[in-house]
């Protein structure tokens, strides 16, 4: 269940076009971010694709069929729709907002019921907790939670979101993220994600369309953005990272980055030391008794004897060295060798992790030497 948009053109009378001839195409179970200034027309095409708003001319399809040829209610109830403002209605209890398509849908009651349930607990809010609430007996996060949830529900193949985490404080939002990206690596939705946070981009989607005056600038996956950005304006965006190669980082850039304990304990034994989780990452390191980083995994160490070798990898290949000069550390994360790698210091004592993310942001506050 894709979405392809062709030559689509949305202009109100006496304006010029809010979407101009827009072309692009949205892969089914890809998260696909729309990202660019404000006015561009992030909102506008969103909104044509559950016809919200009719296009001017061109075609948009779903599942490869003209969504003009859909009656818009049956076609907006196939299509899952979260906003920043929630859209929560205040005198409904939490279970009966989430039940709203579910209902129109005729659902029997066991069935919402079950659903609900099961909804509430993919974010782990529990259900005679919260349920019988109303919305605003929920934090901006929660309720940012369920509004998510309803666009859920029916388990529509394809989900609008519009900046749906944009009035959230860094924490919850970033909490909110996360718990996306874990949902969506289990559900494989068709997700059309609206933001004006290129972090946030870079973070969930598996590409970015930058839109500037309506019109598609370009298209690629967050490292090839990175990567080989089209011209300034896209460097810019992807937090100035144009002529990358040429950037003389200070010494110390590292030591900017790096995140420090942002782990937790995945297993202790006295005599191997133990085995931490980074948090948000697929990072898992061993560190021995006297602190030392002995190996490095991207996957939960499973089976009878998880201090085997064999199962981790070394981390002279696989951490930085603190004193490692920053442009190599630079590069080796955003060359896409790893989204996070362990740091060790004096006597291989492991330090902390530098991630992709962090490194992103770090260089975008560094004034560059080619910046004139
Ligand atoms: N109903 C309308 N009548 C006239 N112009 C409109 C209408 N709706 C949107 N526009 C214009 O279309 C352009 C695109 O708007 P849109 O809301 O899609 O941008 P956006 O990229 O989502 O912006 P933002 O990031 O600020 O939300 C803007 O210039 C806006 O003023």
């Amino acid at each position: 269940m894709g979405v392809k948009f062709e030559h689509v053109t949305k202009a109100y009378p006496g304006h010029k076009p809010a979407v101009n001839e827009l072309s692009l195409e949205v892969q089914t179970g890809e998260l696909l971010v729309l990202i660019g200034p404000s006015g561009c027309g992030k909102t506008t095409s969103l909104r044509m694709i559950n016809r919200l708003e009719e296009p001017t001319s061109g075609t948009i399809y779903v599942d490869g069929r003209d969504v003009c040829s859909y009656d818009p209610i049956e076609l907006r109830r196939g299509i899952g729709y979260a906003i920043q403002q929630t859209g929560l209605l205040p005198h409904m209890t939490i279970e009966q907002n989430i039940e709203l398509v579910p209902r129109l849908l005729k659902w029997d009651k066991k069935r919402r019921h079950e659903r609900t349930r099961e909804l509430l607990s993919l974010v782990d809010m529990d259900y005679d907790t919260f349920a019988s609430r109303y919305p605003r007996q929920l934090s901006g996060g929660q309720q940012q939670r369920i509004g998510v949830l309803r666009a859920l529900a029916t388990d529509p193949p394809v989900i609008l979101m519009d900046e749906p985490f944009g009035a959230l404080d860094p924490i919850s939002r970033e909490s909110l993220q996360t718990e996306l990206k874990r949902l969506q690596s289990r559900l494989r939705k068709t997700i059309v994600f609206v933001t004006h946070d290129i972090d946030e981009a870079m973070r969930l989607g598996d590409r970015i369309a930058i839109l500037q005056d309506g019109q598609l600038h370009q298209i690629g996956t967050p490292q090839e953005l990175v990567q080989a950005p089209r011209d300034e304006f896209v460097a810019k965006f992807m937090g100035r990272l144009f002529n990358f190669p040429k950037i003389q980082t200070s010494v110390d850039l590292i030591g900017q980055f790096m995140q420090e304990d942002t782990s937790h304990v995945h297993q202790e034994c006295s005599e191997h030391g133990k085995i931490v989780k980074i948090d948000h990452l697929p990072l898992w390191c061993w560190i021995d008794r006297n602190g030392v980083l002995r190996g490095v995994s991207s996957q939960p160490p499973t089976g009878a004897d998880q201090w085997d070798r064999n199962d981790w990898t070394d981390p002279k290949l696989a951490a930085v060295k603190d004193t490692d000069a920053s442009e190599v550390v630079l590069k080796r994360l955003i060359e896409g060798e790893a989204e996070a790698l362990p740091v060790i210091g004096e006597g291989e004592q492991f330090i902390g992790v530098v991630t992709q993310r962090s490194a992103l942001k770090a260089l975008s506050n560094v004034e560059m030497e080619n910046d004139e």
